[in-house]
């Protein structure tokens, strides 16, 4: 079946970068747009040179190359850190997934590959770490100026945040495996912190569903960007202004039996832990669309609901959604 490619909008970050502060706030303004209606936007010219990019594809590859007892060695063992290794079918949501990922955080990063074992991981993906949170927060700025909430506003929530900067590996597989019914290389879903920042591989398969009517619609890889979505806290937030939309990613549209192996890195930015997600209401009469939530908690119990092997612990929090 045909799927139209999703109407996301391709932003130059050079005019926040080096620009005004009227050129600040129309880039504010174009990223805005995005957020509130499909939830997602390509962010060009963004300052990580493509080279440090590619290294960390070519690390990903290197790290999943390895044998799956090494692999096991770095496993994802608790909730509260999430990070290491995830085999295929440790994280599932009510579906089943065909991928395997890595995840690397700032300051919680036992389970990473030493430089005797593999040569350059930790610093280059430290150092990426680095690039993506600082451009992450330079978009969430824009974000807050957009929405008049101060220019600081994410900055102060995010003063000791650790995100996580995940590998993901969706191996070759036979397209008669991944086309059943509940399979997907990853299936749909939204994230759950405030934004991610997604670099892809140029081998296709991630759709949105960007106005929630089970209509995907492709978000093609376009070399050089990095595509950021909303994600659910900061739906929560922005009361339902900026918008948290469904993905997935599926067989890409490429003829044959076998599907090609890809590759992926999200970035998935996440308040302090002792932040308070309460909506933000613009005037007395607007109401509140849902219940504050602690950031710490919301993290640790989405966690555990999308990792089948770790679903021994619980944490008492209501409902949310997925990856
Ligand atoms: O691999 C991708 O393009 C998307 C990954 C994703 O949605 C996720 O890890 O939450
Ligand atoms: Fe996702």
């Amino acid at each position: 079946m045909e799927v139209d490619a999703a109407e996301i909008a391709v932003v130059s970050f050079e005019r926040v970068l080096s620009g005004d502060d009227t050129a600040k706030r129309a880039v504010s303004k174009e990223i805005y747009d995005a957020f509130s209606t499909v939830g997602w936007v390509y962010i060009k010219d963004h300052g990580i040179p493509q080279t440090r990019v590619d290294s960390v594809f070519e690390l990903a590859k290197i790290f999943f190359d390895l044998p799956l007892e090494k692999k096991y060695s770095w496993r994802l063992k608790d909730a509260k850190v999430n990070q290491g290794y995830t085999g295929d079918g440790d994280e599932a949501n009510g579906g089943v997934d065909h991928k395997e990922c890595y995840e690397h955080r700032r300051y919680n990063n036992d389970l990473c590959p030493s430089a005797e074992e593999l040569p350059g991981f930790r610093d280059t993906l430290d150092e990426f770490y680095g690039q993506c949170l600082t451009l992450g927060l330079n978009v969430l700025k824009c974000l807050a100026m957009a929405l008049e909430l101060g220019d600081n506003f994410f900055d102060n929530i995010t003063k000791t945040a650790d995100p996580q900067l995940r590998l993901v590996h969706y191996p070759s597989i036979e397209r008669k495996i991944l086309e059943q019914e509940g399979h997907a290389r990853i299936i749909p879903h939204t994230d759950f912190g405030l934004c991610t920042l997604l670099f892809q591989d140029q081998t296709g398969g991630l759709e949105v569903d960007p106005f929630h009517t089970g209509e995907f619609k492709q978000a093609l890889p376009i070399p050089g960007t990095v595509l950021i979505n909303i994600a659910d806290l900061m739906q929560r937030l922005t009361n339902g202004r900026c918008r948290s939309t469904i993905h997935r990613v599926v067989s890409p549209k490429t003829p044959g039996d076998i599907l090609p192996a890809r590759y992926s890195i999200p970035f998935f930015i996440h308040p302090d832990a002792d932040v308070l997600i309460d909506p933000i209401t613009k005037s007395q009469d607007e109401v509140k669309k849902y219940e504050p939530v602690n950031a710490g908690e919301w993290r640790v119990f989405n966690t555990i609901k999308n990792y089948t092997t770790l679903k021994g612990s619980s944490v008492p929090i209501g409902s949310a959604t997925a990856a």
